[in-house]
This record gives C-alpha cells, structure tokens and sequence, in this order.
C-alpha cells in the first residue's frame, strides 16, 4: 500500500491553546481511517489543517506524493481533496442539483459536459435524486447531510473527508448513510471519517486513530483500539 496522505509533525495554536500537537499520521490509498475524540480533541481542526482552511505553524502535509504544506483550499480541492462539514452549508436557495454544480464546477474546475452526468451519478449514489430540484434550504436533516456527502463527492476526490457525518441523525437514518458511505469506499474512495457515532465508524472505517487534546492517544486496528485502557478512560468515561 502507498500512502495517499501523510502528516508528519503537524502543529497548530490558536494564541495559547496548542489544538494540533505534533500529529503525524498516514492513510493509504483506498483504506477509511475512522477519527475519534472528545469534544474540542481538535478533529475539525485536523480536518482544517488537511483541507487548507487553515494553515498549519509547522510540519508537512504530503497529499499523492506532493508537499501541499503551503498550497490554498481551492488548490487541495482540485488536486482531490474534497470535504464534508460538521454543519450542512448548503446554498439553501438553490436547487439540490445546482449545489453539486458548484462544487462540481468551481471546486474541481470541471466542464459542464463532464459535471452534469457526474452530478447525476453522485446524487444517485446518496439517495438524492429523487430530490434534485427541490430547494436546498428545505430538506430535512439526513437530506441535508446527505448532500454535504454529494457536494464533496461532486468535486471527485481521491481523498474525501466526512465530519460528524452521522451525528444528530437517528438509528435507521444513520444505517442508511453507512450504506451509501460504504458503497463509496467499495468505489476506491479513500476516505478519513471523524464520528461520535461509533457503531457508524465501526462499520465502514479499516483503521481507528484516538485524538485528545490535540495529539494522537492511540491507533491501530478497530477493535484493539476500542480496548485500549486510555482511550476506554479518556473517550468513554470508564475506568480501566
Ligand atoms: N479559529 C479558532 N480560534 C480559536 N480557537 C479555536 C478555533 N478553532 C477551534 N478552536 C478551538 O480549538 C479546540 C479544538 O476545536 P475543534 O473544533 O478542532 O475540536 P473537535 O475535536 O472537532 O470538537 P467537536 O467534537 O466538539 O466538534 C477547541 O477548544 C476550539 O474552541
């Protein structure tokens, strides 16, 4: 396996809270890396770092064998980093459709020959179609994080990166995104996944990787890590 990404000896601070503490971490091509921690670990921030929303204030970040440590967010997007966000941001005035265009269009920089048969297809993988007129802004919650899914996959990322995806979303909802998440790494898509959810993680991620405060706690196979006395400490509450 070659690495798809890799992060070597990342930092970030915001004045004196250091949210990115020296993590280092690679992720194979066509593998899902699942990302757990608690509330204000700094996964976003990871996610921000990768996407180049935000800078980091040292370390490298290699993305298909090239330094993108200094390239802009519209840049890593072209070259096939796409992301979701924690929070849906639609264009809640345009059509579902129309919102993949845009991610299609301007975030990879593709004709509009290539974008509508590419638009189609996604918003068919993420149950969407059905919906592809209808107003963004209108859709109800799993809809909506449906299409943060098909917004970044309109982009065609070799990297897609999935924030809280499941979380807010119920038990049968959540089942049925694991199931279009899981048909898209069945696809190739190599994907980070950061979750709350775990049984979600659970059924799609190869790898788990525990952040808190800012550093790596542990990573390796799903199970192992789950068990690991830390992370049953520190993430769940429970005492080893
Ligand atoms: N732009 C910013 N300016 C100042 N502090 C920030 C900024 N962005 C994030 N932080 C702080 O960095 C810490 C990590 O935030 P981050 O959103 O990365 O955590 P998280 O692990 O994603 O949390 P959650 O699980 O609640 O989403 C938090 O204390 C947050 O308040």
């Amino acid at each position: 396996m070659t690495a798809l990404l890799s992060i070597a000896g990342v930092s970030k601070r915001y004045g004196a809270l250091k949210v990115t503490d020296d993590v280092t971490l690679s992720v194979d091509t066509g593998e899902t890396l699942g990302i757990l921690g608690p509330n204000g670990a700094g996964k976003t921030t990871l996610f921000n770092l990768i996407s180049g929303d935000v800078r980091a204030d040292r370390g490298t970040i290699t993305f298909a064998g090239s330094d993108i440590s200094a390239v802009p967010a519209y840049r890593r997007c072209r070259a096939g980093i796409g992301r979701s966000y924690q929070v849906p941001q639609p264009y809640g005035a345009m059509t579902v459709f129309e919102n993949c265009l845009v991610a299609a269009t301007f975030g990879a920089e593709l004709s509009e020959h290539e974008a509508y048969p590419l638009c189609v297809d996604v918003l068919d993988k993420t149950g969407l179609l059905k919906k592809a007129n209808e107003l963004a802004g209108g859709l109800p919650l799993l809809d909506r994080k449906r299409l943060e899914l098909a917004r970044a996959l309109s982009t065609r990322p070799q990297l897609l990166l999935l924030d809280e995806i499941a979380g807010g979303l119920t038990e049968h909802e959540a089942a049925v995104l694991v199931g279009e998440i899981k048909a898209i790494k069945a696809q190739g898509v190599t994907m980070i996944w950061i979750e709350h959810v775990v049984h979600a993680l659970l059924a799609v991620a190869d790898r788990l990787l525990v952040l808190n405060f800012g550093a790596v706690l542990a990573e390796g196979k799903p199970l192992d890590v789950l068990e690991n006395p830390e992370v049953k400490r520190v993430y769940m509450g429970l005492e080893a």
